[in-house]
């Protein structure tokens, strides 16, 4: 099968195809060694093209209760090699694969040039001008304006907390979220009301959360309009959390600012440092934007060792605790885990219900 994979400015690089089909995408690459099925099920993947820096992937099996969510997101998947479990699932999956190409050499254009358009050409009688025919028709990510209705549910969904634990009930937006994250809520007790993105601020009151909780998911945070509004009607009036888009989502509202990261951060090794306890923690991570103000509302108080990005944002008077990372740690590490009694310790399940209006 050929395959060839051109990109933003129009070089092309030949490699082998593994599964068929032709598609355009951001391609972004991630250095996780480890948790191949957590990301390509990760929703914030969405519209992306994922590049695998770690040279051999699927070599573990492919396992469904690793699964974050119910498909593959990324548009399509590259690495130096991957497994016949891996192939054989995007090939039902109908997800575009290629390997056999010098990963190394990717990276480092990413690394140099940023995340960039992409278009992938897989089959018999694909030719260099297939891809680059789908490189010209890729979109940038913040003209996906619509992609929140790609990844969200439709329609409310529930899940219950485990008995023993907190008797909280927490609304989570959903945005594009790991299976994860409500799992670790359930885990630790707590009840979770699943909302569309662009739930109304009515829909949010008749849930009477203890907890309003903002997912992650996939694109430019500013497409959030919906869910912006949201936490601007709600903050100070029930406590908030968010996890990577959400704390995106959470400073916009609050009045700080987002921007696009040169390449981003995605693996599962990157370094946070806690300014409160001085302690720094590894964790997982998957984003291309990030919180370039934070605002007069909320306070940094985590940020990225690298680079000093923000990690971390809260507001102990208005109860707001937002992390950059994915502190759900699927794959690991598991350094973060806290972060879910912190959110459980907010709620007062005595207190008044939340109104709709001001
Ligand atoms: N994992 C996420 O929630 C990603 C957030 C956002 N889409 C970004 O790329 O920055």
């Amino acid at each position: 099968m050929d395959a060839y994979v051109a990109l933003e400015g129009g070089h092309v690089v030949e490699a082998r195809g593994r599964v068929p089909g032709s598609t355009p995408g951001e391609l972004v690459f991630t250095t996780a060694y480890t948790g191949y099925e957590e990301s390509l099920t990760d929703p914030s993947y969405e519209e992306q093209v994922l590049t695998f820096s770690y040279p051999l992937i699927g070599n573990y099996g492919v396992r469904e209760e690793r699964f974050e969510s119910g498909r593959v997101h990324p548009n399509a998947v590259v690495a130096r090699e991957l497994t016949e479990d891996v192939v054989e699932w995007l090939d039902e999956e109908g997800v575009p694969a290629v390997d056999h190409l010098d990963t190394r050499d990717l990276v480092t254009d990413i690394r140099e040039e940023g995340a960039m358009k992409c278009g992938i050409a897989v089959g018999e009688d694909v030719t260099e001008q297939d891809a680059l025919d789908e490189l010209a028709a890729c979109k940038g990510m913040s003209e996906h304006t619509d992609i929140g209705a790609q990844v969200s549910v439709d329609e409310p969904d529930f899940s219950a907390g485990a008995e023993d634990g907190v008797d909280a009930h927490v609304t989570l937006i959903d945005c594009g979220h790991k299976g994860s994250i409500v799992d670790s809520l359930n885990a630790r007790g707590a009840d979770v009301e699943i909302l569309p993105y662009d739930a109304t601020i009515e829909d949010v009151a008749e849930t009477e959360p203890d907890v309003l909780f903002i997912s992650n998911g996939p694109g430019d945070p500013a497409n959030f309009e919906e869910t912006v509004e949201l936490v601007d009607h709600y903050a100070g009036e029930v406590p908030l959390a968010g996890i990577c888009l959400g704390q995106q989502i959470v400073a916009l509202a609050l009045g700080g600012s987002t921007a696009k990261m040169d390449f981003g951060h995605r693996g599962v090794n990157q370094p946070v440092m806690d300014v409160r306890t001085n302690r720094v923690v590894m964790t997982t991570q998957n984003h291309g934007y990030t919180v370039a103000d934070p605002g007069e509302n909320l306070e940094v108080t985590q940020f990225n060792v690298n680079d000093d990005t923000p990690e971390g944002l809260d507001n102990d008077e208005l109860e707001i605790i937002t992390r950059q990372y994915h502190p759900e740690a699927n794959p690991g590490p598991n350094d973060s885990l806290d972060f879910f009694d912190d959110v459980l310790a907010m709620a007062d399940p005595a207190a008044d219900p939340v109104i709709a209006d001001d």
